[in-house]
């Protein structure tokens, strides 16, 4: 369980969290969203003690991390898979970590069979790519058998079997009744992995509730309509809390309306209609109407596609 209470962090004159307040609970995975700079890593690193709050608190399984005595068994954390000792070899740094708290090395020989590892565990990590190195960060995460786990992006530089081990271990331990909570871009991947999310923007709380009620609340019941007669169709559904949008050939999109009064209507004004779709928000699209006033650093429209991308003014990555 984490618990962060008015969590705050100022850099200076730059607020990266703004008090804020949430629960991750055991037994599910939580998602952390949020755009670039929203301050995901930054809560991270303040739960696991590496950046001090400005205010505010959080534990984790009841205590300040720094509190534990034994916090590899407590939290199992990948902040930054480039965190490792370059050369020395995966096998070695496992094995270093786990001296460290008494752990056997036959749980490092677990980790590195669990993580796909086996075959490269004996070279130096300096050479990894980015997906073995985060493969190791992970396995790092997992060798004391942490109650709580925190994932930084952590499929980042996966390949796609490794994109779906990692959404299934998240499962995995959660239904163990482990506290899971991952951060990742994905957000087709969140859908998929994630129970419950909680979406940051500019340091502040924007959601905070289960996968399904974030898409239930952004709904916007749009159905999709095809006639050859878009026009006199359109008119006729037009009125007051309907919206209606032809962007392609012999096709609307209503909302307002649900698909059974758009057929009376086409019915009782002898108006063919071929098609009625239903059409429901996806995650990706839930997400980008929670942030769209939260984006710090916007990407130039496509046909800019060929200029050079916009600085990140103030980022540090
Ligand atoms: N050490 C630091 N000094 C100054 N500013 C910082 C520092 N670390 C982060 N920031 C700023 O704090 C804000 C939040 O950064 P953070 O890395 O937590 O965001 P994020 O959500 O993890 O972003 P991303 O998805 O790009 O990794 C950003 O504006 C960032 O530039």
């Amino acid at each position: 369980m984490i618990e962060a209470v008015n969590l705050t962090k100022h850099y200076g004159a730059k607020t990266a969290v703004a008090g804020v307040t949430f629960t991750v609970k055991p037994g599910m995975v939580t998602g952390f969203l949020g755009p670039n700079g929203a301050g995901k890593s930054t809560t991270m690193r303040m739960i696991v003690g590496l950046d001090k709050p400005t205010a505010g608190s959080v534990t984790v399984n009841g205590k300040p991390y720094v509190k534990h005595h034994d916090p590899l068994h407590q939290v199992g954390a990948l902040l930054d898979a480039k965190a490792v000792h370059t050369s020395r070899s995966a096998y070695n740094h496992l094995l270093a970590m786990a001296a460290t708290h008494g752990i056997p090395t036959s749980r490092v020989n677990e980790v590195i069979d669990m993580t796909g590892l086996a075959a490269v565990a004996k070279k130096k990590a300096g050479g990894f790519s980015l997906g073995m190195g985060q493969r190791l960060g992970i396995a790092s995460a997992l060798l004391g058998d942490p109650q709580t786990l925190i994932l930084d992006e952590p499929v980042n530089g996966l390949d796609p079997e490794g994109v779906l081990w990692v959404r299934n271990l998240a499962k995995h331990l959660a239904a163990q009744g482990k506290t899971v909570f991952l951060s990742s871009h994905l957000m087709s991947e969140m859908a998929q992995t994630a129970d419950h999310l909680i979406v940051i923007g500019r340091g502040r709380i924007i959601a905070d509730a289960p996968i399904a009620e974030i898409l239930a609340g952004n709904q916007q019941a749009k159905v999709r309509v095809r006639t050859a007669d878009v026009t006199h169709l359109g008119q006729l559904l037009s009125g007051s809390g309907v919206q209606v949008e032809c962007n392609e050939n012999e096709t609307l999109e209503v909302s307002g309306l649900d698909s059974r009064q758009i057929a009376k209507i086409a019915l009782d004004n002898h108006v063919l209609v071929y098609e009625l779709t239903p059409l429901s928000t996806s995650l990706e699209e839930a997400y980008f109407d929670l942030t769209k006033d939260s984006v710090e650093y916007h990407s130039q429209e496509l046909d800019d596609a060929a200029a050079p991308a916009p600085a990140l003014e103030g980022t540090l990555k």
